[in-house]
């Protein structure tokens, strides 16, 4: 091969690389996280398409959490690599860190709310923390928007966090969550503890935002009606690392028996029957989340 020829290869390759990375809103690498001698994290690759919602699955305690948490940066891992858009993670200045975290909202398990706030100030929150500049009236304005895209009503922005339901508390969290316009939302357990039907209408929006907005969703999830009814992808913690990533279809063509126990255990059959019922009724997003758990619908 001549100079000119390995000059061009070599250039190609990194255009070949750069495409290839640009596909990807997160990518993790090699990651370990421990806590004293308890090793959590190890080895760990994870690689979130943009565009997509993955679902993250894994027993309680298999590092959910913690894997949210050291991609948003909360938590330092003791080794490997984490890019978010193409962007190193780690070794920032603060200015490159904001710059990267304007680019994501939150939802923490629970909503996290600030309990003396209200609602709409809740969700003007990101907004004086990024954008102080913004003046009163048009910081108010967009946290009635982001009240509204969520679903609340308009009454919803004076009230206190203590004065909602578990689904209203919710849906202010993912107001709060996209107060900036983020590209990348993260979802720990958005909707635990609702009840079935809250929880459906909490898919149903998410999933209209993800298209509406074009975001990309990391969802930590319990729940097997949300991952069949809004996940593109599902990726499966165990044994510390990341064991599958796929579609429902493509897991459960592989053996592992946490994987198989999971979506082929009774709630699993039962959540793919019911997709299989709605998808017949042409509605995807409406889930048996009643029949699975055999509650009677509460207040939204
Ligand atoms: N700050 C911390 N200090 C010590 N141990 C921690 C800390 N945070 C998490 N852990 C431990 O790391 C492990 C993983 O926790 P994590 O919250 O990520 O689990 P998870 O998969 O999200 O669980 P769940 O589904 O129950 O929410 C647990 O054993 C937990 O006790």
């Amino acid at each position: 091969m001549t100079a000119e020829e390995e000059a061009n290869a070599a250039e190609q390759a990194r255009v070949d690389e750069a495409v290839e990375k640009a596909k990807f809103a997160i990518r993790v690498r090699g990651l370990k996280n421990s806590f004293g001698k308890q090793v959590v994290h190890e080895n760990l690759d994870l690689d979130v398409r943009k565009g997509e919602i993955l679902g993250v699955v894994g027993g309680s305690g298999t590092g959910k959490s913690v894997l949210m948490r050291s991609i948003i940066g909360l938590q330092v891992p003791d080794e490997g690599t984490v890019e978010v858009f193409g962007e190193s993670m780690v070794d920032r200045n603060e200015a490159e860190a904001v710059a990267i975290r304007k680019r994501w909202g939150v939802l923490f398990q629970g909503g996290a709310l600030f309990s003396t706030l209200t609602v709409a100030e809740n969700v003007e929150v990101p907004l004086r923390e990024y954008y102080p500049n913004i003046g009163s009236q048009l910081r108010d304005e967009i946290a009635a928007y982001k009240i509204h895209m969520t679903g609340l009503p308009a009454e919803a922005g004076p009230k206190y966090p203590s004065e909602l339901s578990g689904g209203m508390r919710k849906r202010a969290g993912l107001a709060r969550a996209l107060a900036i316009d983020p590209d990348l939302l993260f979802l720990d357990e958005p909707t635990a503890g609702l009840d079935p039907i809250g929880a459906a209408a909490f898919d149903e929006q998410t999933r209209k935002l993800q298209k509406v907005l074009g975001l990309t969703v990391f969802l930590i999830t319990h729940d097997l009606d949300t991952l069949y009814s809004i996940c593109d992808r599902v990726a499966v913690l165990a044994d510390k690392q990341v064991i599958a990533v796929g579609t429902i279809d493509e897991l459960l063509a592989t053996d592992h028996p946490w994987i198989q126990e999971y979506f082929n255990g009774p709630r699993g059959r039962a959540a793919t029957e019911a997709q299989q019922r709605a998808k017949a009724k042409g509605n995807a997003t409406v889930s048996g989340k009643r029949k699975l758990d055999g509650d009677a619908p509460g207040r939204q």
